[in-house]
């Protein structure tokens, strides 16, 4: 293959979607992602939102993640089959300060199964345990995470979606192992960015939002 052949080489597209409980961090950690900002203010996803954002990995492969963020509030509801199906990832979120949003991954993951049940290509599932700068008041112990990981096969991810703490390296290493590419050890302590946390001042009137911030990279379906 010539040179010019190999830079035009098409882009990989993935559809990843984003499950767990209301308030785990599902927004903020796409958002985080997709748009490297974190808004401390909870607004609940009411269906599904979409955030994009292009990734380069190894061997000059560029790939679009696609991230579907599904409100917590769809379990049990007739849409989120439809959400789950055809996607290529997998990230169970739940808050390692919030023991029943540990216990609730059960419900969402059967349901994974449930939709996939009859494919043939099964897609890659990932554990992510958000808000790690809350270490302090951790309750779901990581021995815990660590067990439900092996016993059902999945990857093992820690996030901050306020810090940034390990995000980008989490979705890196998902597209990775989707595409069967192996990422090696420089390249995932690169991804390994800590933005630093706001120090909040509570003595001040909060800011107001913007009212329109971009959303280039978002759209939503309710
Ligand atoms: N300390 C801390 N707070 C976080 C983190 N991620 C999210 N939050 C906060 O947790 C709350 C819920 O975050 P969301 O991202 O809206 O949660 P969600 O899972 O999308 O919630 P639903 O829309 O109900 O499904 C917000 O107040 C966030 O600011 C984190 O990593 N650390």
């Amino acid at each position: 293959m010539s040179d010019s052949e190999e830079e035009e080489s098409p882009d990989h597209q993935l559809k990843l979607v984003v499950l767990g409980d209301g308030t785990t961090g599902k927004t903020s950690l796409a958002t985080r992602f997709a748009q490297e900002r974190f808004g401390k203010q909870y607004k609940q996803t009411i269906g599904l939102d979409f955030f994009l954002r292009r990734i380069l990995l190894p061997g000059n492969l560029n790939v679009t993640l696609q991230v579907w963020d599904v409100g917590g509030q769809t379990i049990g509801g007739k849409m989120l089959d439809k959400y789950i199906y055809g996607a290529q990832g997998i990230l169970l979120v739940y808050d390692i300060t919030n023991g029943q949003s540990f216990e609730n991954l059960e419900d969402w993951y059967n349901v994974v199964k449930k939709v996939n049940e009859e494919s043939e290509r099964q897609p890659l599932v990932a554990l992510v345990g958000n808000k790690i700068d809350l270490e302090h008041i951790r309750t779901v112990k990581a021995d815990k995470h660590q067990r439900f990981c092996l016993e059902n096969n999945l990857s093992s991810h820690f996030v901050s979606a306020k810090t940034g703490d390990s995000v980008f390296l989490c979705f890196q290493r998902i597209a990775a192992d989707i595409l069967g590419i192996k990422l090696n050890k420089a390249e995932l302590e690169q991804s390994q960015r800590v933005v630093k946390a706001d120090i909040v001042n509570y003595s001040q009137e909060p800011v107001p939002r913007t009212v329109n911030p971009p959303r280039s990279s978002m759209c939503a379906v309710q």
